[in-house]
């Protein structure tokens, strides 16, 4: 649907991105808020962060990154001002004080007090509420059985803390916005936030056609992280603690029934934190180069998918996969994407440098260009070795955004980029 009273530059407007290195345009982040201002050293584990960052320094690196941005073309938006945006719509609001207040926890006497107090806000105060979280302390109605029993410290509304890492809500191949399905309780309901922006917002609403949108936060896990664009046609998927095998299934389906790819590589990673994604392992810096952590490189196995039966008429249940592999990883992505050799740069230079730094994400690259990527600047060695493969490093500050567990890639996603 065209909006007719949207501005013609709405209303053209093409998202997505069809590799991980084409010139950024337009980025969407997510400037850190009150919801890190939620973690203490009891919840922190629970809610995905090894520490109780430093908000406001936190917030000047992370302005400091969309700064950086912006100093070289890139269109910033924010995830809040966008949803703030999209709460205009009352039909929207109302969807997402419904979806927050689905939990088992509630029951209904509370249930029906939250969403009428959550009604009557205005749409930057919603935004507060929903990415923040409610405590049960914060309530000053509603009062009842739930509340008089649950501990006064206990969230209602659980605070979203890794909206921080806006690349593993939803991810873009091509004109397609993939809404995933994240993991980790503590992150399931930020892509109930992220499908909304995309579904309501007038910048993605009222595009010629309307945005199209694959998978779903229903559908099986597969989080952003784990999805690397590796070429035009050629997207690897991570399957470890996040993306399950069954996840990469469902994508694949529907990225080939859609015709975004021609062969998906599925990837194995340990299922543990330090590698919770494939792009703590390794991320594209330009067509043909990888920056990638030495330690797993050897071992790193991919089995490739490509598809049969893909026609016109046919859903996405139809399709048949044909599996083959597993290989060395670099030797299947060199294939698929048709080069001879993808080069691999090394994270560090010694094992355990190179375990210091992968930690600290030295493999988390955000390419805004061919060989220009942005990358921490405490990450010596890694950058020292992209600069010597002709990688112009751009650094950035994020000993306090770091506490997280991701860097540049993993703050940002995509909307659009020149295709290849
Ligand atoms: N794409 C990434 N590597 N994202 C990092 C996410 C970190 C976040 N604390 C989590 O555990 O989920």
């Amino acid at each position: 649907m065209v909006n007719p009273d949207a501005p013609e530059s709405v209303r053209t407007a093409i998202h997505g991105a069809d590799s991980e290195v084409g010139t950024l345009r337009t980025v969407m982040l997510h400037r850190p808020g009150g919801e890190l201002k939620r973690l203490t050293p009891r919840n922190n584990d629970r809610l995905l962060f090894d520490g109780v960052p430093w908000v406001s320094r936190a917030q000047e690196e992370h302005d400091a990154f969309a700064e950086t941005l912006r100093n070289r073309g890139v269109e910033v938006l924010y995830l809040t001002t966008l949803l703030t945006e999209t709460f205009a719509s009352h039909d929207a609001r109302n969807h997402a004080i419904t979806t927050a207040l689905s939990g088992l926890h509630l029951g209904d006497t509370l249930r029906s007090y939250l969403a009428e107090a959550l009604r009557d806000c205005s749409p930057e105060e919603l935004t507060g509420h929903l990415t923040e979280g409610i405590r049960n302390d914060e309530v000053r109605g509603g009062h009842g059985l739930v509340t008089s029993l649950l501990p006064t410290d206990e969230f209602l509304i659980d605070p979203l803390p890794n909206l921080l890492f806006t690349r593993d809500s939803s991810v873009w191949i091509r004109d397609r916005v993939a809404i995933t399905s994240l993991a980790m309780p503590a992150r399931a309901r930020e892509t109930q936030l992220t499908e909304l922006i995309y579904t309501e917002h007038p910048r993605f609403r009222d595009v010629e056609g309307g945005t199209r949108k694959i998978h779903g936060w229903h559908h099986e896990h597969v989080e952003g992280g784990d999805v690397l664009l590796l070429a035009p046609g050629v997207v690897a998927v991570g399957v470890g603690e996040r993306t399950t095998p069954a996840g990469v299934e469902r994508l694949a389906r529907q990225v080939f029934h859609s015709r975004l790819a021609h062969t998906m590589l599925a990837v194995p990673i340990a299922q543990e934190r330090a590698t919770m994604h494939l792009d703590t392992i390794c991320t594209m810096v330009d067509v043909d180069k990888i920056v990638m952590y030495p330690n797993v490189a050897d071992s790193l196995q991919a089995f490739t998918v490509t598809a049969s039966g893909v026609g016109t008429g046919i859903s996405d249940r139809d399709i048949h996969l044909e599996v083959s592999g597993p290989e060395p990883f670099l030797i299947a992505a060199a294939k698929a994407m048709q080069i001879d050799t993808l080069h691999q740069i090394d994270t560090g230079l010694d094992p355990v440098t190179a375990e210091r730094e992968q930690w600290d994400d030295g493999n988390n690259t955000l390419a805004i260009a061919p060989r220009v990527a942005v990358a921490y600047v405490r990450n010596d060695e890694t950058n020292a070795r992209l600069e010597e493969a002709g990688i112009e490093v751009v650094r950035i500050e994020g000993s306090e955004l770091g506490s997280g567990r991701g860097g540049p890639r993993c703050m940002s996603c995509p909307i659009t980029r020149d295709p290849l």
